[in-house]
């Protein structure tokens, strides 16, 4: 694992973005089509706002969520809602979405369904993380229920999370395929996950699940 730090949000904004874009322009090279899956939450806007820019052809870019939050896709808590505002437009909106949920049916019924989509553009290219004060990532909540077969290395690529400390289920990508993404890198901001993710490196996935997918990964934080 190595950490970058940088001297503010915008500055990490721009400098991910950049290496994001690197990341996908050599995978395009080698590949008909690449993916990219990107977090929601509070923390990627502003790459996105960077990343939608670059010259790439977006064409061949596969979008998806690392998770999805079961809500319409309209609401202000769907993942796919900023996805599609803030990263598929200007250059990026040539780039193909690929949702994690389906509104409508309950998340166990849809899985079969989303995991026939996902399947076919794996493995993931490059991989942008999130991660919560609790040291979840993706929808890899501490303490869930299913959160150990969500972890092991044969688990199936996805799986629905239903988190106590959550308002809505949740349809998350797994441990091996987050892990199996050729590129992964780790984007927090603030004192508050600088420190989880320190705790994070001497406990157990179970505790932490944010431990399971440590290695090899590029992670950039800014004040
Ligand atoms: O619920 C979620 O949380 C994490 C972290 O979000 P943040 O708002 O603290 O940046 C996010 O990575 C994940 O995709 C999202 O569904």
């Amino acid at each position: 694992m190595n950490i970058q730090e940088y001297a503010d949000r915008d500055m990490l904004a721009i400098d991910v973005a950049n290496v994001l874009a690197g990341e996908l322009e050599t995978a395009l090279l080698h590949n008909d089509t690449v993916a990219l899956a990107v977090p929601g939450g509070t923390t990627p806007g502003p790459i996105f706002d960077n990343l939608c820019a670059a010259d790439l052809d977006w064409d061949r870019v596969r979008v998806l969520p690392t998770d999805e939050r079961c809500v319409p896709a309209d609401s202000d808590r769907s993942n796919e809602r900023l996805i599609r505002e803030r990263l598929l437009t200007n250059r990026a909106a040539a780039a193909e979405f690929v949702p994690l949920f389906i509104p409508g049916k309950s998340p166990e019924d849809i899985l079969p369904e989303i995991e026939a989509l996902i399947v076919p553009v794996l493995p993931l290219s490059v991989l942008v993380l999130g991660m919560g004060d609790d040291m979840h990532t993706a929808s890899l909540f501490p303490g869930m229920a299913g959160l150990d077969a969500a972890l092991d290395g044969d688990a199936p690529p996805l799986t629905v999370a239903r988190p106590q400390s959550q308002p809505e289920p949740r349809i998350t990508l797994t441990a091996p395929v987050l892990n199996g993404a050729l590129s992964k890198h780790l984007v927090i901001f603030g004192p508050k996950k600088r420190d989880a993710l320190e705790r994070a490196m001497s406990l157990p996935p179970e505790e932490a699940p944010i431990a399971a997918v440590l290695d090899g990964i590029s992670v950039h934080w800014a004040e």
